[in-house]
């Protein structure tokens, strides 16, 4: 094998139910269970996310061949619209470059999708086609991905857990709990009460020294959010997050500066490519940054917004991700600690992120978690699932 090998052949495939679409969830799911969204505005739409279509998208799976048959793959949030996007648009940056040459293959594909691109589904299906490429490269190499970064500066991750039972993940050994927002603005002053009163139960579940977290996933405004995080000082709030919509830079720039003191605010799960989190940088918007590695436009993305931050003194704790997160995340120290979201449909048990999608896929254990050292991400697709190919260029 060698690193002049060059790409053969590039496949798109669609799958459902869960794995990296971890919204499209069976029903009774904490995930779905009265989460207060931007749609929570309208009534009808306010007791359940997929209501309003958050999982029409389903898993997207990249696979690239290289000429001596090694396959590398990854899976993200795009769907049928990500696998279109791929086979007849993107596959032609791909398919004959060498395998090392990531970076100028990144280049095209972002360049030539500018004029509908950007950010969405279109950087989502950009970030599986770089990470099937990473993963590609270190299946070559016969090195995990985190030596291609540089390698590890610790040894195992420390996890936070994201669940509707932060008193469990306490348990489970993980260094907090970041728990859902069940009621937005338009739920009027008995949501708010509701809100405080459900993170007040936790501190007294939790006690004292465990970090409780507060997702809001872009549902509020800035004056609800100011409100929100000042009554949830008492209970010792570490951080808020995405609490308003991601194009609000302005909103989050005020937010940060009117929060009570010690509390954070996070944000950038749903912002895209190293000139989005510029702003949210530039514009001094939050003190974690929570890019998703399989929607900001992968690793090759992932490592120029991380230096960014770096330099601006904010942390990077990506978003979800699975073994796309803990590869990056174990290579810098500005990243001290990683998220787990609890899958299981109680957020009782750990599952893999996301199962039943990758075999192999770690997990916390105690709350830490060691890095496969197997070559690639040092996962494989479950070959049970049915996969759909679509479109075929
Ligand atoms: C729990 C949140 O609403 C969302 O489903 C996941 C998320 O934003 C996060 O893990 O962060
Ligand atoms: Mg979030």
């Amino acid at each position: 094998m060698s690193i002049e090998n060059r790409i053969r052949h590039v496949r798109a495939y669609t799958l459902r139910g869960g794995g990296a679409d971890y919204h499209d969830q069976d029903a009774g799911h904490w995930i779905d269970d009265h989460i207060a969204t931007p749609m929570s505005v309208y009534p009808e739409y306010r007791q359940s996310r997929q209501s309003f279509g958050l999982n029409v998208l389903g898993t997207l799976v990249v696979e690239i061949e290289a000429d001596d048959g090694t396959v590398g793959f990854a899976v993200t949030t795009a769907g049928e619209l990500g696998a279109f996007i791929v086979e007849k648009h993107l596959a032609r940056f791909v398919e004959g470059a060498r395998v090392t040459d990531i970076e100028k293959m990144w280049d095209q594909m972002y360049r030539s999708t500018l004029f509908y691109g950007r950010k969405g589904v279109v950087l989502n299906a950009i970030s599986a086609v770089d990470l099937a490429l990473y993963d590609l490269l270190g299946k070559i190499r016969q090195e995990p991905v985190y030596a291609l970064l540089g390698g590890p500066v610790r040894d195992e991750l420390t996890m936070y857990a994201t669940g509707a039972r932060p008193d469990i993940a306490k348990k489970l050994g993980f260094i907090g709990g970041k728990m859902p927002l069940h009621h937005g603005p338009a739920e009027g002053e008995e949501g708010l009460r509701k809100n405080l009163e459900m993170i007040r139960d936790m501190r007294e579940k939790v006690g004292d020294d465990f970090w409780l977290m507060l997702d809001c996933w872009m549902s509020l405004d800035l004056d609800y959010a100011t409100r929100l995080a000042h009554g949830a000082a008492e209970y010792n709030l570490k951080w808020i997050e995405e609490a308003l919509p991601p194009d609000d830079y302005w909103g989050y720039a005020k937010l940060k500066k009117q929060v009570p003191p010690k509390m954070l605010v996070t944000t950038g799960e749903h912002e895209a490519t190293r000139w989005g989190f510029k702003l949210l940088l530039d514009m001094d918007c939050a003190d974690i940054i929570q890019p998703d590695v399989g929607w900001c436009g992968g690793i090759t993305e992932l490592t120029k917004i991380s230096a960014m931050a770096d330099a601006n003194g904010a942390l990077v704790v990506p978003h979800g991700s699975s073994v796309y997160s803990y590869h990056f995340v174990v290579t810098r120290t500005n990243s001290p600690f990683a998220e787990f979201l609890m899958m299981h449909p109680t957020a009782e048990e750990i599952v893999p992120m996301f199962s039943p999608m990758l075999l192999g896929e770690p997990v916390p254990v105690n709350g830490k978690l060691k890095v496969p050292e197997t070559p690639g991400f040092g996962v494989e697709l479950n070959p049970a699932l049915e996969k759909l190919r679509p479109y075929k260029h």
